[in-house]
């Protein structure tokens, strides 16, 4: 059992409850949350949509998610329990009049739940719709008189940095910031929060995470999935919107960061904040030269025929989009000066892995015969995200016997071993802290434009410059050759679990 706090009673509205991130995601997130005694003791959860649901077949549909989706099961009737709390409302969510009956049922629903409940409104639909939800929820009366009101935004978060900031305008003229609750699921990965313990709770790594020791730092996030019928999302957005302005961006600010001062929501987000200004913005005339883009052509997925992107349901035969992208960024700050962060992501690659890596600079050669060193020399401190959940030291060991001979060995502290499987998903965690207000794992608005910058040359000239080679790599690759030539000009190569394992 996890240790969480009673939290404040709660009434939950979900816009988009009939629809799939509910169904795998939220709906399953908030039964373990009960399965593990987080809920509040009141609550009531509404999903929202324009479908046909009696309340019965709304309870019977979700619980097919349970069945699916939940990292644990329905056990000994906890679900029935659980689906009390569940109900439906069919509303068509764009328009005004609809908001007097929203308004009726928040009432009722607070009332039931006790004093000052916290209402939270979820946007689990698509982007368009949320300007006009959240413009609507503002003129109910609960809304405006309850500090409690908290909206939720999912991602994407704009497409571009300056409809980033037209919805953050829209957002904080109806909202405060503290009310706004911004989501990237990767902030809410234990792996991904444990990044600061690893730096900031023990003082051995920190006089060595800077210049004088990394030599550069990677992170890979690729998946074996192709657009999985999200072809139509997925053609206005690309890898580098999808992945690397949000949950990759995040990633490197919590490597890069300097140690908070506490552990505050605002002083991280600060210090996050620091680290996206100080990334080098990419001239547009290099971009060649520090990103690479691809797209996967058709081909065989482990024994399965599987289609390219351009076959895929919603996408243009034509499309320009990449599903790959690779970036090389630099942080012109005291710590990082001259050290390469290399990013990639993809779909269709050989493997579903998030990984990053800590490359430390060599030891110098002289102390060891030149035959007991020409073994592979790791000197790395690699954070397995998922869904291999380790943290790996890689170093150099004599090999038993009479001779110096060293060979590269791991130590290894994993997740599954120590903690036996306890750990929540994201979207509990990140739930959780929206009922407790805690805005510590959510992006804040100069947080997301902030990363919008970063992206925007890349965006732009990839926008302009259309690719003439795309499909350029195959299903079960490791992406288009381009990716492999912007590591190898520094003289380094992309490090993946395969090449973990022969170097093993
Ligand atoms: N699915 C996922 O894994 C992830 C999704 N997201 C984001 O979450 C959001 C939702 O995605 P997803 O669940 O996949 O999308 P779906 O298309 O599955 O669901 C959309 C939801 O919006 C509802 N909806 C659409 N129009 C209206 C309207 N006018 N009034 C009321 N409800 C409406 C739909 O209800 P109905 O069909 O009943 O009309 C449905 O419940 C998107 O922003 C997406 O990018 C983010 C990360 C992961
Ligand atoms: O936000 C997204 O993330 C998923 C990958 O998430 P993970 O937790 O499985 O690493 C990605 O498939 C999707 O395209 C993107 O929108």
């Amino acid at each position: 059992m996890l240790d969480y706090k009673k939290l404040s009673p709660t009434v939950l509205f979900i816009f988009g409850g009939s629809g799939d991130l509910n169904y795998r995601k939220l709906n399953p997130a908030l039964y373990n949350l009960f399965l593990d005694n987080a809920m509040p003791d009141h609550f009531s959860i509404v999903g929202i949509g324009r479908s046909e649901f009696s309340d019965a077949d709304y309870k019977k549909k979700l619980k097919e998610g349970i069945d699916q989706f939940s990292r644990i099961k329905d056990s000994n009737g906890a679900w029935k329990e659980f689906s009390k709390h569940l109900s439906y409302l069919k509303m068509d969510a764009t328009n005004p009049e609809e908001y007097k009956r929203l308004s009726k049922i928040a009432k009722e629903k607070e009332d039931e739940a006790g004093d000052h409940p916290n209402v939270i409104f979820y946007m689990a639909v698509a982007p368009q719709l949320v300007p006009a939800i959240v413009k609507n929820i503002a003129t109910m009366k609960e809304c405006q008189e309850r500090k409690y009101t908290r909206i939720v935004v999912e991602k994407p978060f704009g497409h571009d940095l300056k409809s980033a900031k037209d919805m953050n305008q829209m957002l904080l003229e109806h909202f405060e910031e503290e009310q706004v609750y911004r989501i990237d699921h990767y902030l809410g990965k234990e792996t991904v929060q444990n990044i600061l313990a690893l730096r900031f709770a023990n003082a051995l790594f920190e006089p060595l995470w800077n210049r004088h020791y990394i030599d550069h730092v990677q992170i890979t996030a690729s998946e074996t999935v192709g657009v999985e019928g999200r072809g139509g999302y997925y053609e206005t957005s690309g890898a580098l919107r999808d992945m690397i302005q949000n949950h990759i961006l995040q990633l490197v600010c919590m490597i890069a960061m300097e140690p908070p001062v506490s552990f505050n929501a605002n002083e991280i987000r600060n210090k996050k904040v620091d680290v996206l200004n100080a990334i080098r913005r990419i001239a547009k005339d290099q971009v060649q030269e520090y990103a690479a883009r691809g797209q996967y052509g058709s081909g065989w997925m482990q024994g399965e025929k599987v289609p390219g992107y351009r076959e895929e349901k919603g996408t243009d035969p034509k499309s320009a989009t990449e599903t790959f992208a690779a970036v090389k960024f630099y942080i012109d700050n005291w710590r990082w000066e001259g050290v390469p962060f290399y990013v990639r992501t993809g779909k269709r690659l050989h493997e579903k892995s998030t990984e990053l890596t800590i490359q430390f600079k060599p030891a110098p050669d002289f102390a060891f015969p030149k035959e007991a060193t020409e073994t592979w020399r790791p000197n790395r401190l690699s954070v397995g995200i998922s869904p291999e959940m380790d943290i790996c030291l890689s170093f150099q060991a004599k090999r038993p016997g009479q001779a110096m001979v060293l060979n590269p060995v791991n130590m290894i502290f994993n997740y599954e071993d120590t903690y036996k499987g306890e750990e929540p998903e994201a979207y509990e965690t990140l739930l959780y802290d929206v009922m407790d207000g805690d805005p510590t794992l959510f992006m804040r608005a100069d947080q997301v434009e902030a990363a919008w910058e970063v992206v925007m040359p890349i965006l732009e000239v990839w926008g302009k410059r259309k690719p003439l080679n795309f499909p350029n790599y195959s299903p079960d690759s490791w992406g288009p050759e381009d990716a492999e030539a912007l590591i190898a000009r520094d003289g380094h190569n992309w490090i993946s679990q395969p090449t973990k394992q022969k170097e093993k």
